[in-house]
């Protein structure tokens, strides 16, 4: 196993809700990241940001992980979620509070619906 596989194991086995993203929560460094991170933290999700800004190995890591070639990546449970046009759509879906449901992960209805009648 490579060290940066085994390093990912490591972080999306540790928390149920972890997002790979350019820039912090409270600091994305870019808009695709920002808007994953910004519903997120409206919806109240406890999760874990790693930046790969910070880090080139898991930058490249996390793209052979999960076979997915871009940043943000968002992890449920240990699983690949997906990017900020997966992330988007189930959250204008209602489909991302299914799966937050399903996951026993904690987040605010309220604020999903108000996203909802903010995008309809
Ligand atoms: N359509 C993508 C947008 C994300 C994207 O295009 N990310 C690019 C630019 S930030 C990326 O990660 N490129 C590879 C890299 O910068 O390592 C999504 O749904 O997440
Ligand atoms: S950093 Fe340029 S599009 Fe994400």
């Amino acid at each position: 196993m490579t060290d940066a596989k085994s390093r990912i194991d490591e972080t999306i086995k540790a928390s149920p809700v972890v997002l790979y993203m350019k820039g912090t929560k409270e600091m994305p460094q870019c808009g695709f990241s920002s808007k994953v991170a910004g519903v997120l933290n409206y919806m109240g999700v406890d999760y874990t940001d790693v930046n790969v800004l910070a880090d080139e190995e898991i930058r490249q890591g996390i793209k052979d992980y999960s076979d997915w070639p871009t940043i943000p990546q968002l992890y449920v449970k240990g699983e690949f979620v997906g990017g900020c046009d997966i992330i988007t759509e189930m959250t204008l879906s209602g489909e991302l509070d299914t799966m937050l449901e399903e996951n026993g992960v904690a987040y605010d209805k309220e604020a999903a619906e108000r996203i909802r009648e903010a995008n309809a």
